[in-house]
């Protein structure tokens, strides 16, 4: 699949299976006293995956709403600014909130949901991201929850895409250059 595209595989599948297990059960622990189902946020598209995987790793009900938002579009670098593309269904108002993202980078995807999300008052809001990029640490966005570290590099696989493609890898890995220098 995709020969000769990805450079290297930079966490595999079995390892995002135990991270998503290990991450399930500290937010289960975590929440122990909150009554309720949570109410877990997924980021479009990117998070699609990991969101699926998650909700069904957790011990406890949940429910599951979507959002979409786009800041970079066909390119490697974020555009700054940040589009809703598809709104939650529901009300938040006093609900315990989980935002699950697959990837904080700039972190600018970030500080802006969670302005938006506060603003609808929840009774809680947390970040699960799977993996993070050094320049997030920067930005000063309270994230709870991390899966990886990664170097900062641009990665693709377990939905996360470079121009719509890739999304579909079991795994996460970097591209070769020559992806982003032929175009597709
Ligand atoms: O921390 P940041 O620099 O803001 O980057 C992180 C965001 O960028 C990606 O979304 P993208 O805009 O590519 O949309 P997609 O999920 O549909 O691919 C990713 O899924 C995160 O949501
Ligand atoms: O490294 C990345 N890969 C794919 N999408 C992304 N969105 C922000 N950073 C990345
Ligand atoms: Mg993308």
């Amino acid at each position: 699949m995709y020969d000769g595209d990805i450079a290297s595989v930079l966490i595999t599948e079995q390892q995002i299976n135990d991270k998503v297990t290990e991450l399930a059960k500290q937010i289960d622990d975590d929440y122990r006293d909150v009554h309720g189902d949570l109410l877990l946020v997924g980021v479009l598209k990117g998070a699609v995956m990991f969101m699926t995987d998650f909700a069904r790793a957790l011990p406890r009900p949940a429910q599951l709403e979507f959002m979409a938002v786009s800041s970079y579009g066909s390119s490697t670098s974020s555009s700054g600014v940040v589009r809703i593309l598809k709104d939650l269904d529901r009300d938040i108002a006093d609900r315990h909130v989980v935002i699950v993202e697959d990837i904080i980078d700039s972190g600018l995807t970030l500080s802006w949901l969670l302005k938006n999300l506060e603003s609808r008052n929840p009774a809680s809001l947390e970040v699960c991201t799977l993996l993070r990029k050094p320049d997030a640490v920067q930005v000063d966005v309270p994230v709870r929850y991390v899966g990886f570290d990664i170097p900062n590099e641009f990665v693709v696989g377990y939905g996360l895409d470079y121009a719509e493609r890739y999304r579909d890898l079991p795994y996460i890995g970097t591209l070769d250059p020559k992806v982003y220098t032929s175009g597709i």
